[in-house]
């Protein structure tokens, strides 16, 4: 018998979540399916521990860093419960519970559909009217001969680690290998990046590689750009990793964090008319909409894989399927690699800007030559701000900031690109004295 709903959501990562939520609170008679754990990637192997990990080796540099202050010891015991704590010990009892409480049903087990708009999943037929999509993706392993030899980890192994390895090599240099590099340095992991990529974070503006390769390197990571790992072996108690130039690194474990692929293979999509692209990504149209009563959110569209804007497009297919449509613009969303000091960027590149036929205004500020807040913040104050504008417009295209706290002070940045503030209404702002927010005035103006 097929089990009817208003509304089912495949996938309860922050995307699917959201939605869910969305729905119920809509008024929906909602079902949740879920093959793993309620809260998706995010809350247990990404997100929350990644950023729970950082924090003891962020408040350690901050001691370091600042005048007057002894320097707090990492404990690495006491980091792993707190980790263990944040990501629930890898059980999702109360989540699944906080469902059913609010009259959710939930199903646990691998959803695949059967029909445009139902599903089938551990035994049971599931139909309804609206069939949201949020099942994430899973990361890229790329082909390296040995590597099912050798200890490999990939984000799930890394994140919920429980003894610090002594030397590590990092497949990939972006989010992932940056954030892993930053944690595990400053644990004192020997630590190398292989990077295919020429530079580091390279879909950021070049200067961003830069910057971040200079603060790596002297946190005592070897970085190899425009390179591959070719083959893995093992040596006695040792992997051994071969790139692409000859050289050999010896280490204890390969962390792969070289890209994600939606996670549509398994879904049985054909059954509803979906063609996933080249990626595996579900298209969708701006309210996220995948086909006749099927919705798609999230990693899934790999439009921007963050969590907030999973949970950004949950909440547009979600006032879709309520009947208030309106179009996801992706313009203004930040991106943040939390690396010592952070990096936010928002916007387009310079690079991207002039290709797109803009005539840019460009600035870079170094933080401490123009404003007080890096000296009262740190010792050695460091900080960039890099700006990028419409001359003709008058508007800000872009930002990027390497500096402490930029994942907070970025937003200005990005609501000034959202709404199209001129850079005239900018020029006039005035930011609280000593603050790093106070660098944009600087920016501005040197970007006349
Ligand atoms: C190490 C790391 C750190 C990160 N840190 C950040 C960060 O700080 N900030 C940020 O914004 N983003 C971060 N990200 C990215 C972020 O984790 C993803 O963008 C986010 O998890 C995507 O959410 P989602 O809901 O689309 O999918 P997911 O979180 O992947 O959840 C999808 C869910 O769907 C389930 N599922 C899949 N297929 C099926 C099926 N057929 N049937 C039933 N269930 C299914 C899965 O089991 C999973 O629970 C990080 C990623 C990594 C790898
Ligand atoms: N703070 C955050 O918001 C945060 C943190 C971590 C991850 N994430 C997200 O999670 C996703 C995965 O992150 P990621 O860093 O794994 O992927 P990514 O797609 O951002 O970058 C992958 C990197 O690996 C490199 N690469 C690819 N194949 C390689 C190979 N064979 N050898 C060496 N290098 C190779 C690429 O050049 C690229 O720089 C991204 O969408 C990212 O935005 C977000």
């Amino acid at each position: 018998m097929t089990e009817s709903f208003d509304a089912i959501v495949i996938g309860t990562g922050p995307a699917g979540e959201s939605a869910a939520g969305r729905l119920h609170a809509g008024g929906q008679r909602v079902a949740v399916v879920e093959a793993e754990l309620i809260g998706g990637e995010c809350a247990y192997w990404a997100c929350i521990p990644s950023k729970t990990l950082l924090r003891a080796p962020e408040v350690h540099t901050e001691a370091e860093r600042a005048q007057g202050v002894s320097t707090p010891e990492l404990d690495w015991a006491d980091l792993r419960d707190y980790r263990d704590y944040m990501v629930r010990h890898l059980d999702d009892t109360d989540q699944v519970q906080g469902y059913a409480d609010r009259g959710v049903t939930v199903i646990k087990g691998h959803a695949t559909f059967t029909g445009p708009r139902t599903i089938t999943v551990a035994g049971r037929e599931l139909s309804a009217d609206n069939i949201v999509i949020a099942t994430g993706s899973e990361p890229i392993i790329p082909p390296i001969d040995g590597l099912d030899d050798v200890p490999v980890w990939t984000n799930r192994e890394a994140t919920t680690l429980t003894d610090i390895p002594a030397r590590a090599l990092i497949i990939g240099g972006s989010a992932v290998g940056v954030e892993l590099a930053t944690f595990l340095a400053r644990f004192g992991t020997q630590v190398s990046i292989v990077q295919s990529a020429d530079r580091i974070l390279d879909r950021e503006d070049p200067r961003v590689g830069e910057l971040v390769a200079a603060q790596l390197s002297e946190a005592g990571v070897a970085i190899h750009t425009s390179r591959t790992a070719r083959q893995a072996r093992r040596e006695g108690g040792d992997t051994v990793v071969t790139i692409d130039d000859g050289t050999q690194l010896r280490v204890d474990v390969i962390i792969i964090g070289a890209g994600r692929r939606p996670r549509t293979a398994d879904l049985d999509l054909q059954a509803t008319g979906i063609t996933v692209d080249e990626r595996g990504a579900i298209p969708v149209d701006g309210s996220c909409r995948a086909g006749e009563g099927l919705w798609a959110v999230g990693d899934v569209t790999a439009v921007m894989p963050f969590t907030h804007v999973g949970m950004y497009q949950a909440r547009v297919a979600v006032d879709a399927i309520l009947g208030h449509t309106h179009t996801a613009r992706y313009d203004g969303i930040p991106r943040v690699v939390f690396g010592d000091p952070e990096i936010a960027a928002v916007g387009i590149t310079a690079a991207a800007a002039q290709a797109a036929g803009h005539d840019i205004l460009t600035a870079e500020l170094d933080l401490a030559d123009s404003i007080a807040r890096p000296w009262t913040y740190e010792k050695q104050p460091r900080g960039t701000l890099g700006l990028v504008a419409d001359a003709t417009e008058q508007r800000l295209l872009g930002a990027y900031a390497v500096a402490p706290l930029a994942s907070e002070w970025i937003h200005q940045a990005a609501l000034a690109i959202r709404v199209g503030i001129p850079l005239d209404a900018l020029r006039d702002q005035v930011a609280q004295f000593p603050t790093y927010s106070e660098a944009y005035l600087a920016a501005i103006e040197a970007l006349a």
